[in-house]
């Protein structure tokens, strides 16, 4: 288990920290829900995207980490309720609030309520790489065969 710095930004979940703090539902989980801190129920008509707060900072200050944001699959299969940016990357020394772009992808309306989980995050292993420049590649396998390459079956 690694520990991460957390500021509570949002007095709603400073008060019920331990209800609405993010955490892993089950011992096996990869993913921690983060929640909508809207003051009143946003409606997102389709198509429609918000910038939605969830109330919390964090700071993973390890370059050998980062944060993804991902839909919640219940919300993005029924709902079409998916991430603006599609995924969302949290940099190891970002410190501003931890936002999610909420986009109805959907055919109907959808009201976010307060305090919802719409999102979740992974915290996951990153490598940093420096880049030799070369002329020439060494030979591999696959060469520069790509898009579909391999064949289908
Ligand atoms: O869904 C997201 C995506 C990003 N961020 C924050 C954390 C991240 O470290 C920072 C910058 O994100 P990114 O690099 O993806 O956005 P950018 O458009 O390249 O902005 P910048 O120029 O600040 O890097 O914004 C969020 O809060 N939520
Ligand atoms: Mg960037």
């Amino acid at each position: 288990m690694t520990t991460i710095d957390l500021k509570i930004l949002d007095p709603r979940v400073a008060e019920r920290y331990d209800e609405l703090a993010p955490r892993y539902a089950t011992p096996g989980s990869a993913g921690l829900d983060l929640r909508a801190c809207v003051d009143a129920p946003l409606v997102l008509a389709p198509g429609d995207a918000a910038l939605i707060p969830t109330g919390i900072a964090i700071h993973i200050g390890d370059p050998g980490l980062c944060a993804m944001l991902l839909p919640r699959s219940g919300l993005g299969h029924k709902h079409g309720l998916v991430l603006g940016n599609l995924v969302g990357l949290i940099d190891a020394d970002y410190q501003g609030p931890l936002m999610v772009s909420c986009w109805n992808r959907g055919k109907e309306s959808f009201t976010v309520q307060p305090m919802e989980r719409i999102a979740q995050m992974v915290i996951v292993p990153v490598v940093q790489a420096r880049f030799r420049r070369v002329e020439e590649f060494g030979a591999s396998q696959r060469g520069e065969g790509g898009f579909g390459s391999t064949g289908r079956a």
